[in-house]
């Protein structure tokens, strides 16, 4: 079980806003994240990985405590290993679609593997630049995969994709995350494009 109780002020564009959630994911669930835009979405996903610290409470993931303020505890992004999808990608510009993974996992069957679900498999020595944004958002989505994640983080994760594609790709990831009893976080700003694949839900309400 992942359970969150955090509070984390946002830096609103007038007066401040307090970013408060408080619930439990159990391991293997999938929770759809939605909400207006500016209401946290992205900020949650961050406080979880561990790139923004909350001004006050607890996350604990199973027995291991990865946030405490009252016990001043706070443990590293690299030290919770959570896989991210960025919303913007953030792919690395000198890396080809293979180096990316290389990069990820030592694996070359579950690269092969990965490469085949994200249809990349004649890409795969090519960078970034030379990829269309849905072929960029795939590389995103297999990279995080590529550890093999326990929690994985997903932000916007299908906004490039056509629908066929994207229904494709769900099927193998859910296959996947079947597999590896993986606990998945998906921000959408569009939850019917995720169709009824989730089985969470979480409302982040705005001012
Ligand atoms: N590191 C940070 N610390 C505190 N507040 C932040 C931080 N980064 C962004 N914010 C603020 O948090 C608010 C919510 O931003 P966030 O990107 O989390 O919203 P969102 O729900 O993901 O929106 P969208 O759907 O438009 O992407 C904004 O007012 C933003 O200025």
């Amino acid at each position: 079980m992942i359970t969150v109780d955090i509070e984390k002020k946002l830096k609103a564009y007038k007066g401040q806003q307090v970013l408060k959630i408080a619930r439990q994911f159990p391991v293997g669930s999938i929770t759809k994240i939605y909400g207006p835009s500016g209401a946290g979405k992205t900020t949650f996903l961050k406080v979880i990985a561990g790139l923004i610290g909350p001004e006050k409470g607890k996350i604990t993931f199973g027995d291991a405590v990865w946030v405490d303020t009252d016990a001043r505890i706070n443990l590293s992004p690299k030290k919770r290993k959570v896989g991210f999808v960025f919303q913007n990608y953030a792919l690395f510009p000198n890396m080809t679609v293979l180096e990316h993974l290389r990069y990820a996992s030592p694996n070359d069957s579950w690269i092969a593997r990965l490469l085949r679900i994200g249809k990349l498999e004649t890409f795969a020595d090519h960078k970034p630049e030379y990829l269309s944004g849905g072929q960029q958002q795939r590389l995103a989505i297999l990279r995080a995969l590529a550890t093999k994640p326990k929690l994985l983080l997903m932000d916007e994760p299908f906004s490039a994709l056509d629908p066929e594609m994207r229904r494709i790709l769900i099927k193998e990831l859910r296959a996947i995350w079947n597999e590896q009893g993986t606990t998945v976080m998906i921000v959408s700003h569009n939850p019917q494009e995720l169709g009824g694949f989730t089985n969470q839900e979480l409302y982040i309400e705005g001012i």
